[in-house]
């Protein structure tokens, strides 16, 4: 049983809480085991951050995909990753390395390569009839290339990936959250682009939002059921604290 199992104003909401992607940019087998022990149960998907998990063992990428798995947490390499293999032509040899390292998933972006529209859903495709969860992601990297975006390409391009099997799609902040998508400079919500972005629904969306700021302002406004990305692993419990209106800044507000 959870401590103060008996406060009223825990989650009594009947809204399901919406999905939480964790970027992991490294995480060691027994901090994620810590992770898991203590936000697990809050937790749906964890990011291997861009190309990070190229950087380790296989041994010690597939003890921890195992972990994530267990916990019910799909664990899937960052999108660039999967750029990086389209863009040396090695897109078969990473989804076998991928589900041979134990990832659940893909991310499928064009945040810092150029991808035709006919790769993207056959990429799309290919992952998902290989048993994958596929996540896609619409925006660049470069703040110049993504304000060159308008919001009719955005949600153009969701729609697209959504057809293609995308199971949900990512709306790009990158780790910083800042000049890029529905962020201003300063990391505040641009909210004309918000509205339009949102406006053909939310549910299959996941919004990247690495400040508390911006969590703070995407719960009070669509609720509990939102779906975030880009959390921090040390930021995934306070983050539920924001959910559950057990933090001053949503407390009495759910
Ligand atoms: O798209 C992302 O948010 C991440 C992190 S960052 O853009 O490199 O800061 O990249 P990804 O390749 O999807 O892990």
């Amino acid at each position: 049983m959870k401590a103060y199992a008996f406060l009223k104003n825990t989650p009594k909401t009947t809204t399901p809480r919406g999905k939480t992607m964790m970027l992991d940019k490294g995480l060691g087998l027994n901090e994620t085991e810590d992770l898991l022990a203590t936000a697990g149960d809050y937790l749906d998907y964890a990011k291997f951050g861009w190309g990070t998990a190229a950087t380790m063992d296989r041994e010690l990428i597939q003890q921890k995909t195992a972990k994530y798995q267990a916990a019910g947490v799909i664990p899937y390499p960052g999108g660039t990753l999967l750029e990086v293999a389209l863009m040396n032509g090695q897109f078969n040899d990473f989804l076998k390395e991928t589900q041979a390292l134990g990832f659940g998933g893909v991310e499928v972006s064009d945040g810092s390569t150029t991808i035709a529209g006919s790769t993207r859903k056959q990429v799309i495709q290919q992952a998902k009839d290989a048993g994958l969860f596929v996540i896609s992601e619409v925006g660049k990297k470069d703040p110049t290339l993504d304000h060159e975006l308008s919001i009719h390409e955005r949600l153009m391009q969701i729609q697209a990936d959504l057809q293609s099997g995308a199971n949900y799609v990512i709306i790009e902040a990158r780790e910083a959250g800042k000049n890029i998508g529905i962020y201003d400079a300063e990391g505040n919500i641009i909210e004309d682009e918000l509205q339009e972005l949102a406006k053909g629904g939310t549910d299959q969306l996941i919004f990247e939002a690495p400040l508390k700021s911006q969590q703070v302002a995407l719960i009070r406004q669509f609720g509990v059921g939102i779906n975030l990305g880009n959390i921090a692993s040390n930021e995934v419990t306070a983050l539920e604290t924001l959910r559950r209106g057990l933090r001053g800044d949503t407390v009495g507000q759910l």
